[in-house]
């Protein structure tokens, strides 16, 4: 019967990367995707602008929307402080079930929260559900359709405090005006776009880094 891409992306690393070993989990996928399939990880370029947010912020909580098969999930990982938390949210079962394989073989589960279900239904219960406060950086990366209504969800349920990051993904391509258009007219937010190429191509893609100011 037919693999799934998450499947092959997934036996890769099974095969090529060293339990364990994060980084080397990193490259079995960044390899698998150059040299076999392209799939829609941040990748290897955009990937090195996120490890370089998560060490200047060093964040003690990070909410990830949209795990997919749990590179990037692993890439923030690998760079945490000991006691530091992430949620990763991810509403496709099949993805979901990839993704805690990959984090089991990085050897992060102790890090690393995945929760299976839709962000619009977890954000409100961040609170209750996990004793999450507030979140020191959002990493944005699911529908590109959804940035605005759940960056305003997250606001509303007060999990954004005085200089809480979000970095998003795709802002580009495949883009995401509606938020890019509310984050950097809103006196609520400062941003900064780190220009890059979408994951494994020279096309255009970029990072939009958001500090909320309270
Ligand atoms: C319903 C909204 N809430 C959600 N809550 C939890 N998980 C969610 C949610 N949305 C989507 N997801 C999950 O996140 C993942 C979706 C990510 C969407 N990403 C993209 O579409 C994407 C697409 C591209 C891309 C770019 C150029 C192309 F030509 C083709 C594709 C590149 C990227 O880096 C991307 O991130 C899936 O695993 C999905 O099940
Ligand atoms: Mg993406």
């Amino acid at each position: 019967t037919q693999t799934t891409r998450p499947q092959r992306m997934l036996a890769a690393v099974q095969k090529n990367a060293t339990r364990g070993d994060p980084r080397s989990v990193v490259k079995a996928i960044d390899q698998f995707c150059r040299q076999k399939e392209w799939a829609m990880n941040v990748g290897d370029e955009k990937g090195c602008i996120l490890d370089s947010v998560v060490t200047e912020v060093n964040p003690a909580t990070v909410l990830e929307l949209g795990t997919y098969c749990g590179y990037s999930t692993v890439r923030i990982a690998s760079l945490l402080p000991p006691d530091a938390k992430l949620i990763t949210l991810e509403f496709n079962p099949h993805n979901a079930a990839i993704a805690r394989q990959v984090i089991a073989w990085a050897g992060l589960g102790d890090k690393i929260q995945l929760v299976e279900g839709a962000s619009g239904d977890w954000i409100p219960k961040m609170k209750e559900k996990f004793g999450i406060e507030t979140f020191d950086l959002v990493f944005l990366d699911h529908w590109k359709d959804r940035y605005l209504p759940d960056t305003k969800l997250m606001e509303e349920c007060g999990l954004l405090r005085k200089g809480s990051i979000l970095l998003a993904d795709n802002v580009i391509s495949p883009g995401t005006p509606d938020y890019l258009e509310y984050i950097r007219n809103s006196p609520r937010y400062k941003s900064q776009y780190f220009r890059s190429h979408l994951e494994y191509t020279k096309a255009e893609d970029g990072l939009e880094k958001s500090v909320f100011l309270g």
